[in-house]
């Protein structure tokens, strides 16, 4: 067992149990009421820090960290098209498992505990999220650009890999499928992938609406809009999706989401990079969707600091509605941590008894925390994600902000290999 003693927990200084993968009890004075014995417990000196739930990112592609800062200042497409696949196409597994390695450590290091990911190699991916401790939901990218021989192969690969994560019997490595969007895939591919979510129970995850040219494609083929396309052939019914980036949204296509209880993983830092625009998120809000947060791939933001969405979501929804009252510090601290965590269907994102033990410790001996009040302000508006003590499914994963089961070192030596071997 595991015992945070003396830190700031709900807005209290107090004690936290953990038993196994989960939050026992949270109270004052622990060790008495709980009649612990000291030396069957790991003991976490808390005074002087904060604790948080987990963050949980529920928009990435976790490798392509190495492809930080290769290829800014373009827009989506010709970035995509003309930079991003083209290096791609040199990936391999180990490659993947290098960047996803660099990956999960930045995650880490910065309080999420959680992702939820779309990328190939997922072998790569599966390795890194193992030896990191980190919790992943991971879906393997289908592209088949229209092509009926391409589609059966990505979904193929897709089904090989649910079986492959549900085989390891790991409560931590969850599997998704990952229909890239609706201008790469064909119909019969969404379709299919639809099927496949019932059959297996497991989430879709999805790039929606990111840019105004592809929702022009869709309307030129379809004469609809993208959601309104998908809705025609019952895409969103009886099954979870996650819809990343959500920019432009038609008074149908928000009551489809509505109606549909599509989550949304709302990317603002990488709709501002990408110039793809900016997603109404208050007015999501008050129709009473689910809004979580993504970081979206290293190429278009170039960092997996969820602090740093946080921030950007609370700042810029008050920019353009001139409304310095809409998405508040708790509304945007919520998306990243307890609304991220329902969309999973996961136990966690508050810091609840019987909740699984996702915890982060922040010190408060930094500069940009003190005062050493209205700590729920600092958080959104002033820290910078520099976290010190990282609990997953009730394990140490960082400890002093050096990570536990893994040689950093190693992993950003290994990370710079693996770039030069992409862009060689
Ligand atoms: N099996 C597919 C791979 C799809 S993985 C998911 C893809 O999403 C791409 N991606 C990353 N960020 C974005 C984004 O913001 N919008 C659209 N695609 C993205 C990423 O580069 C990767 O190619 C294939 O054969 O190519
Ligand atoms: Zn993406």
């Amino acid at each position: 067992m595991i015992l945070i003693e003396g830190a700031l927990i709900n807005n209290n200084i107090q004690d936290l149990l953990i038993e196994g993968n989960k939050i026992k009890r949270i109270g004052k004075n622990l060790i008495d009421k709980e009649h612990l014995n000291k030396k069957d417990l790991k003991i976490i000196d808390g005074k002087n820090k904060i604790a948080i739930p987990g963050l949980i990112n529920t928009h990435t592609h976790i490798p392509m960290t190495l492809f930080r800062g290769v290829a800014d200042d373009l827009p989506l497409m010709e970035w995509l098209n003309d930079y991003i696949w083209k290096m791609e196409a040199k990936l391999n597994k180990d490659i993947v498992y290098a960047g996803a390695l660099l990956g999960c450590v930045e995650m880490i290091k910065s309080g999420t505990t959680t992702f939820n990911d779309m990328y190939f190699y997922l072998d790569g991916i599966i390795k890194a999220v193992k030896e990191t401790g980190i919790r992943g939901f991971l879906s393997y990218g289908m592209i088949d650009l229209f092509d009926e021989e391409k589609r059966e192969k990505e979904l193929k690969t897709s089904e090989k890999t649910i079986k492959q994560i549900k085989k390891l019997n790991d409560s931590k490595i969850n599997p998704v499928l990952g229909p890239h969007a609706p201008y790469t895939c064909s119909k019969e591919l969404l379709m299919e992938t639809h099927n496949m979510a019932k059959e297996y129970n497991v989430p879709i995850h999805i790039h929606m609406n990111e840019t105004l040219d592809e929702i022009k494609n869709i309307k030129e083929k379809t004469s609809m809009r993208p959601f309104e396309y998908l809705n025609s052939f019952g895409f969103f019914d009886d099954v979870r999706v996650i819809s990343a980036h959500c920019v432009h949204l038609s008074e149908n296509e928000i009551n489809i989401i509505k109606n549909k209880n599509i989550a949304v993983s709302h990317n603002p830092i990488s709709n501002l990079k990408l110039a793809s625009g900016i997603a109404p998120i208050p007015k999501l809000m008050d129709n009473n969707i689910l809004i979580t947060l993504g970081t979206d791939g290293c190429g278009s933001n170039n960092n997996l600091n969820l602090f740093e969405e946080i921030k950007a979501a609370s700042l810029i929804h008050k920019g353009v509605s001139l409304n310095p009252t809409v998405v508040n510090a708790e509304d945007s601290f919520n998306f990243a941590t307890k609304n991220g965590a329902h969309t999973l269907g996961l136990n966690a994102g508050e810091l609840l008894e019987g909740a699984l033990a996702d915890i982060v410790l922040i010190d408060l001996d930094k500069p940009y925390l003190i005062p050493k009040e209205n700590m729920s302000s600092h958080l959104v508006y002033s820290f910078n994600g520099n976290v010190d003590i990282v609990i997953i499914d009730g394990n140490i994963v960082l400890n002093d902000g050096k990570m536990v089961n893994i040689d950093e070192k190693k992993v950003y030596e290994m990370a710079e290999k693996a770039y030069f071997k992409l862009i060689c």
